[in-house]
C-alpha cells in the first residue's frame, strides 16, 4: 500500500512505538477510534456515527467526552440500529438526515482501503445508511487497523451489494453478469446481516428490510468507479459497498504507530504548520522565493522538539501560485513528514 498521487501522508508526532508492545487488534481499533474523535470533533458539530467494531470506539469516545463536558452541543446521526442503540446507551443526542442534511464530520471503519482511499464497506451490512450519511458530511474520516490496507479492492474482502427482496435471484444473476463484475462469485448473504460469514439458514435482512449479495473477486477490481456506476445503474440494486472519492482522511493504526493519509483538499487546509525534516526545510527555503514562503516557527512549544531531526515551519503559499503549484508543493512537504 502506497498512497496514490493526490494523497498525502503524515505520521503522528505523538506516534506510539508499538513494535515492542504488540497491541491486539481491538487495542489498535480503540486507538484510531479515540483519535478520530479527539482530532476531528468539536463542540457544536453534527457528527455521523459509523457502524462496526472500529466505529464502536469512536462512538464510545464521543459518549465519554460529552459526559465529561469536554464536548458540548453535539448532535449525531447513527448509521445502523446497532450504533443507534450504543449511542442512546451513552446519552449521545441523536437526530436524523430529515432534520440535519449537512454533517460537519462522519467517522467510520472500512473493510478495505486502496491507495486512492477508495473503500469497500458493508461487511457489517450497514452500507446503505453509512453511504447516505457519509456523503452528507463535510469530512469523512475513515478509521482502520493496517490489516485493511490493500493495493487493489476486491480479492481481500467480498464486495457487498444491497438489493431488494423482490426477485432477488434475478437481480443476483444480473449483477454477476455485469461487464465490470465478470468472473465474480455472487453469494446471497445468509443468517445475520452483520457478518458475511453464513451463520443461519434464513436469508439475511438489513436494517432497511433488504437482502445483501457478496461479490467474491479473485483479482483486484480494475476500475472501482466504473463498477460503482454499473452497479448503481442496475434495477433492483439499492446500493453497494464501493465508497469512491468520499474519504477525507484515513487514520491507520499499525505496528509502528498511527499514520494518517489525507486527500489533497485536507492537506491544503492543513498546510499552514507542518513538521519538516531539515533537508526538506532547506529545499523548501530554496524554492521559497517562487511560490512558497517558509518561515521557521519560533514558538516556545516548538523549542522542546527542536532537539530532534525535524523543525516546525510555517508554510505560506503565495496567493498567485496556481492550484497545481500548490498541490505539488504541499504533496512534497507532506510526503516528507
Ligand atoms: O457495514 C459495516 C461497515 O461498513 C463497517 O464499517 C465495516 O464493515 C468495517 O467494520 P469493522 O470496523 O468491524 O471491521
Amino acid at each position: 500500500f502506497a498512497p496514490a498521487a493526490g494523497v498525502s501522508r503524515s505520521r503522528s508526532i505523538s506516534s506510539l512505538r508499538m513494535a515492542e508492545t504488540a497491541l491486539s487488534q481491538d487495542e489498535l481499533k480503540k486507538m484510531v477510534g479515540y483519535k478520530s474523535v479527539d482530532d476531528y470533533v468539536e463542540s457544536g458539530m453534527v457528527v455521523g456515527l459509523g457502524t462496526g467494531s472500529t466505529a464502536y470506539f469512536a462512538v464510545e469516545r464521543l459518549g465519554q467526552k460529552l459526559k465529561d463536558g469536554e464536548l458540548k452541543d453535539i448532535v449525531a446521526i447513527p448509521t445502523s440500529v446497532r450504533t443507534k442503540e450504543q449511542a442512546e446507551s451513552l446519552g449521545i443526542p441523536l437526530v436524523t438526515l430529515d432534520t440535519h442534511s449537512k454533517l460537519d464530520v462522519a467517522i467510520d471503519g472500512a473493510d478495505e482501503v486502496d491507495p486512492d482511499l477508495n473503500l469497500v464497506k458493508g461487511g457489517g451490512g450497514a452500507l446503505l445508511r453509512e453511504k447516505m450519511v457519509e456523503v452528507c458530511a463535510d469530512k469523512f474520516i475513515v478509521i482502520v487497523d493496517e490489516s485493511k490496507l490493500c493495493d487493489g479492492l476486491g480479492p481481500g474482502f467480498p464486495l457487498p451489494v444491497e438489493i431488494t427482496p423482490f426477485c432477488h435471484e434475478h437481480t443476483l444473476r444480473t449483477i454477476a453478469s455485469l461487464p465490470t463484475c465478470e468472473g465474480c462469485d455472487a453469494v446471497l448473504r445468509m443468517g445475520s446481516s452483520s457478518t458475511n460469514k453464513p451463520d443461519g439458514d434464513e436469508i439475511a435482512v438489513t436494517d432497511n428490510g433488504n437482502y445483501i449479495v457478496d461479490l467474491h473477486f479473485k483479482e483486484a477490481i480494475k476500475d472501482a468507479p466504473a463498477m460503482a456506476s454499473e452497479l448503481k445503474n442496475t434495477v433492483g440494486v439499492v446500493d453497494h459497498g464501493l465508497f469512491c472519492d468520499m474519504t477525507t482522511a484515513v487514520i491507520i493504526a499499525g505496528s509502528d504507530g498511527i499514520s494518517s493519509y489525507c486527500s489533497m483538499a485536507l492537506a491544503l487546509a492543513k498546510v499552514p504548520t507542518a513538521w519538516v525534516p531539515k533537508h526538506v526545510l532547506r529545499h523548501a527555503l530554496l524554492i521559497s522565493n517562487s511560490q512558497m514562503r517558509v518561515k521557521k516557527e519560533r514558538s516556545r512549544s516548538t523549542k522542546t522538539i527542536l532537539h530532534g531531526r525535524k523543525r516546525k515551519v510555517r508554510v505560506k503559499l503565495n496567493k498567485k501560485s496556481t492550484l497545481a503549484d500548490r498541490k505539488e508543493q504541499v504533496a512534497y512537504l507532506h510526503l516528507c513528514l
